[in-house]
């Protein structure tokens, strides 16, 4: 086990260069499976899931030479072969599925470990991928601890609606449709920065997509795709974190950021904890004038809230982070996650800190914060924005803090400890027996 011990209390100063956005990396990568022409990706970030897929690349006989330092990686899949019998998927990482359209569209079968479960948040639905799979031609059987999933033929185009906006479903729909020959629209599609990242990449390579960032998805599919190069945005998880790790500190963080378009609804949130953010120039800083408070709203009998749901609502995933600034801040918030029913589990560990936090059913978390805080050793599940939420208060208490069970962090945020230090802050990786 992973764990960070931090000695906290210094306010953050300094620059950061945001990573690329892991959630757009991974199905990216898993796309590049569909063309056997050469690839040129930069800034492809050191992190645990994109060496797991590298590795399965090679284990398939693909050209992979990947430049640690500057992030270019060339890829070629000219000599790739994919034995269902022998060949295992990456586990214990939800993209793994998008491995398994390219698979299908390029060898006929796939095989899907169980645990592609990703970070332990409640129920990761599969059912919505199998539909899809299923409408696209493809059968699909259980096998021990695995599903089997084959085409006879080709892909055929679909109309679809989702049940709800999932990401990794509407990229495995666009995975599927580009294969297929004329025209599929998918309705309910979600539309994350991420998705429409993975749609540009999509295009291109040659896929006709319309809609990119919207709700509904057409795609012209059956045109063979191409190789090229592409260039990975920043994180806007990473810009978020580190802009919250400088205001929960007091300190001063500007972080890269060249989309501030996708922050209004970020940027209200933090000013719902008196935290200002500032964009200019191609750098957003974060600012507040005293400690940290919940802003209070007009209607009476109601607390400030922040509600996760698919965007364009608040990020899901962002949601751990301002739950870390709820307990710092002074006053009480509602933090509603609309989407998982299992991703509160950990804010129990917050009070070994003494925080004062009440879970009221599985969605809905309120925080009464601004109490004095003191340093502890926490835990944190399989989820890789808890660890980050954790480490986010103990840097904010005088003294030294382990987070065990850290590792996480590292599926989503290469040099995270090195971007750490050069902010001012003690912090080191542990590794326990
Ligand atoms: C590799 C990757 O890209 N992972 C992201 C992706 O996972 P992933 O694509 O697995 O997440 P989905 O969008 O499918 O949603 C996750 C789960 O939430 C539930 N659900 C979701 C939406 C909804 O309207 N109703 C509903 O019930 C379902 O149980 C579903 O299984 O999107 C999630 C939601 O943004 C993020 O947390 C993950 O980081
Ligand atoms: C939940 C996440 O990832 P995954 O879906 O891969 O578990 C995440 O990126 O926060």
């Amino acid at each position: 086990m992973s764990s960070l011990i931090v000695h906290g209390g210094a306010p953050l100063r300094g620059r950061i260069s945001p990573s690329a956005n892991k959630n757009a990396v991974l199905p990216v990568l898993c796309a590049t499976l569909l063309t056997r022409e050469p690839l040129r990706l930069h800034g492809v970030p050191d992190i645990t899931d994109v060496r797991k897929i590298l590795e399965i690349f090679q284990a398939l006989g693909s050209e992979v030479r990947l430049d640690r330092e500057s992030g270019t990686l060339d890829l070629h899949h000219r000599n790739t072969g994919f034995d269902a019998t022998r060949h295992r998927l990456p586990e214990e990482m939800r993209s793994s599925i998008m491995l398994v359209p390219p698979l299908l569209a390029r060898f006929g079968v796939a095989r899907l470990e169980d645990n592609v479960k990703g970070c332990t948040l409640g129920v990761r639905e599969i059912d919505p991928h199998v539909e899809v799979l299923r409408h696209f031609g493809g059968s699909v059987e259980r096998t021990e601890g695995s599903l089997l999933v084959r085409l006879a033929g080709s892909m055929r185009p679909v109309n679809h609606w989702l049940d709800y906006a999932s990401v990794t479903t509407t990229e495995n729909f666009v995975l599927c449709a580009v294969a297929a020959a004329g025209t599929s629209t998918l309705t309910n599609a979600a539309s994350e920065p991420h998705v429409q990242e993975f749609c540009r990449f999509m295009a291109m390579m040659g896929g006709r997509i319309e809609g990119i960032g919207t709700s509904k998805l057409t795609v012209h599919g059956g045109a063979p795709l191409t190789g090229g190069e592409f260039r990975f945005d920043e994180d806007f998880h990473e810009i978020t974190t580190f802009l919250a790790l400088g205001a929960i500190t007091g300190g001063e963080v500007q972080v890269r950021n060249s989309a501030p378009g996708q922050f209004p609804l970020i940027d209200r949130t933090f000013a719902k904890f008196g935290v200002q953010i500032v964009h200019r120039d191609g750098w957003s800083e974060a600012r507040r004038s005293g400690p940290l408070k919940v802003q209070v709203p007009f209607t009476a009998n109601v607390l400030t809230k922040v509600e996760a749901a698919p965007w364009p609502y608040f990020p899901v995933d962002l949601l751990p982070i301002f739950i870390a600034l709820g307990v710092r801040a002074q006053g009480n918030a509602m933090f509603w996650n609309k989407v998982y029913d299992g991703a509160l589990g950990w804010t129990g560990e917050l009070s070994k800190f003494g925080a004062h936090v009440f879970s009221s059913d599985p969605h809905r978390l309120i925080t009464f914060g601004g109490g004095p805080l003191a340093p502890a050793v926490v835990e944190s599940p399989y989820i890789i924005r808890v660890a980050i939420a954790l480490f986010m208060v103990a840097a904010s208490i005088e003294g030294r803090s382990e987070i065990r069970n850290a590792a996480p962090i590292r599926r989503a945020h290469p040099r995270f400890v090195e971007n750490l230090r050069s902010l001012g802050v003690r912090v080191e990786w542990t590794q326990d027996e």
